[in-house]
């Protein structure tokens, strides 16, 4: 039998780290390596532990020693007793399939490549202690304002609300800093950056600034970081982290985990390889083929994106299946949309009398895409889905990581818009959403038959101009009329139609309507055998009910 130490194949630095040392570890690094090779390359996924254990039986190889390529970089005890423990029992084990170690296996994985990933965290996403933030605003000039075109004063209000909807963050100080032009190495001109780092280095208790900017490069960040010796976040990045903050399930967990990974390259961008290779103990490139540092966190970035975007693939073949069910009970969908923070959760809330919903005086505070069940004047039943807030000035890969909500909005029958229509940017909010549900490409019918909903009308004391239809979800105040306007949107938009049947007493029309169609109400008919039956149905549910109860005699002219 042969003795040696157990390697991850998967890094091939440490495999060259260890042949360079002469290590007697050949045999089984090379069995691995070419199953892995052969098998698995284009899998993010290596070769669980259970089928190595076999190669290492088959091939005679002896386990005495676990080694993992974090063992250079960062291995704790624990993690190397993890794998030891484990590898013991595939031994006792071997042969068995046991689901406790598939289970053992998958978390062990997660657990080691997240351990190389977690040095470009370095608690820089939702530090334990929170942040005493300095907001800098920037106030673009000349055709950057042109195109922008929105008020400061009003942008520099939304960051703050940003920075409260953290936990443990508070905002410190705040400046306005003209910028002119975007896109260069550095984010402000010399006599700025000046004044704003003097401004920076005056204020007392600042552990981070927050520049209010869709997105800075990963090297001006690093620019920024170096000179003011903080982290630097800017809108994507707060934004970030407040979605990982809310997210709870493990559909919004894997969003966020997708969402996180243009950040991690961006991080990668800004890093100097020389500098980081050589603290890294000089292994930085071990032979030709070696990997370096950053290219090891690359891949390992590339193949976590592949894995989330699976993870969510099975994910979205069961939520498939649901709607499927769904349509096929002809249960109209309401998607309601709008801006963070417009009143979204509170409307459903009322709508549906749901008292488990929950709405939140937060940014982002729903981030699952819920649905919920409601009737409207005619008894009629919908589902409403209840969706993630839109907001300016974020890349879309942001929005992008939550494709799943944008789905939703997409199947569904009827778009309530809600807007916050006291707030002083209601416009300009309108303007966001109106343009992020356009680039979505949705069908025309959607967007023509869009209801707008100008909810805190409680809290509005100007009068409002224009359509939509007031609403507030703390007074009820146009909720009534909301429904209205919503059935009859409903109505058209899946096809059914109002409907009035004269059905006998006795039969089975009647058990058959209320099962599959909407029975509004009932009434007396001139012959005390006959009942007339108002109904909405749609026009599938019509042409069955032709099919089995004839025309003629069930419909008055
Ligand atoms: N005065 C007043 N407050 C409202 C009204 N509707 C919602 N709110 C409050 O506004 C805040 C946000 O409400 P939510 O329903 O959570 O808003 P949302 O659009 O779901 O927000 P996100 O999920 O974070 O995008 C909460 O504090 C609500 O109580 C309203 O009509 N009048
Ligand atoms: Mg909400």
């Amino acid at each position: 039998m042969i003795t040696g130490t157990l390697i991850c194949a998967r890094c091939r630095v440490l495999k060259q780290v260890l042949e360079h040392n002469r290590l007697q570890l050949r045999t089984l690094s090379a069995v691995y390596q070419t199953q892995y090779d052969n098998q698995h390359y284009n899998e993010p996924k290596v070769m669980s532990l259970r089928n190595l254990n076999t190669i290492c039986i088959k091939s005679g190889f002896n386990i005495t020693a676990v080694m993992h390529s974090s063992c250079i970089f960062r291995c704790t005890p624990a993690r190397m007793f993890h794998m030891g423990r484990i590898l013991h029992r595939v031994h006792r084990d071997h042969g068995k399939e046991t689901t406790e170690l598939d289970q053992s296996n998958e978390n062990l994985e997660d657990e080691l490549s997240s351990s190389h990933l977690s040095e470009l965290d370095d608690h820089y996403l939702l530090p334990e202690n929170g942040h005493n933030v300095f907001i800098v605003q920037p106030d673009l000039k000349g055709k950057l304002r042109q195109r922008d075109g929105s008020n400061i004063e009003l942008k520099l209000q939304e960051a703050i609300a940003l920075v409260d909807s953290l936990p443990k963050w508070s905002v410190q100080a705040t400046e306005t800093v003209s910028i002119k032009e975007s896109g260069k190495k550095e984010f402000f001109t010399k006599g700025n950056f000046a004044a704003i780092s003097r401004q920076i280095r005056r204020t007392a208790n600042i552990t981070a600034v927050f520049v209010n900017t869709n997105k800075l490069e990963g090297l001006q960040l690093s620019l920024l970081q170096k000179a003011w010796g903080l982290p630097v976040y800017d809108r994507f990045t707060v934004v970030l982290q407040i979605f990982k903050d809310h997210a709870r399930t493990k559909e919004a967990k894997l969003q966020v985990a997708l969402a996180e990974i243009p950040y991690f390259r961006s991080r990668l961008k800004g890093m100097h390889a020389g500098t980081l290779d050589q603290q890294k103990g000089g292994l930085a490139h071990l032979g030709g083929s070696g990997e370096t540092w950053i290219e090891l966190r690359k891949r390992l970035l590339e193949e976590r994106g592949i894995k989330i975007k699976r993870d969510l693939a099975v994910l979205k073949s069961k939520r498939h299946l649901l709607k499927k069910s769904r349509t096929k009970k002809e249960i109209p969908i309401v998607a309601v949309v709008g801006y963070t923070n417009a009143g979204k959760t509170s409307l459903i809330k009322v709508l549906t009398n749901e008292a488990a919903l929950q709405p939140r005086d937060q940014l982002f505070a729903t981030l699952d895409v819920t649905a919920h069940a409601g009737f409207l004047p005619s008894h009629l039943s919908v589902l409403y889905i209840d969706t993630v807030g839109f907001i300016s000035d974020i890349p879309t890969s942001l929005i992008a990581s939550f494709s799943a909500t944008l789905e939703d909005i997409r199947e569904a029958d009827v778009i309530i818009h809600v807007r916050d229509i006291s707030h002083p940017d209601t416009d300009g909010q309108k303007l966001n959403v109106i343009q992020t549900l356009e680039s979505l490409e949705l069908p025309k019918h959607l967007l023509d038959n869009m209801i707008e909903v100008c909810n805190k009308s409680d809290l509005n004391h100007s009068s409002h101009e224009g359509g939509g239809i007031c609403t507030s979800a703390v007074t009820g105040q146009g909720i009534d009329d909301l429904k209205l306007t919503l059935e009859d949107t409903v109505i058209t938009a899946t096809g059914s139609m109002k409907k009035s049947f004269k059905v006998p007493m006795s039969g089975d029309h009647l058990r058959w309507l209320y099962k599959e169609a909407t029975v509004v109400s009932t009434d007396q008919c001139d012959s005390a055998e006959h009942l007339l039956v108002h109904c909405i149905i749609s026009q599938s549910a019509y042409g069955r009910f032709r099919a089995v109860f004839g025309k003629k005699k069930q419909e008055p002219s």
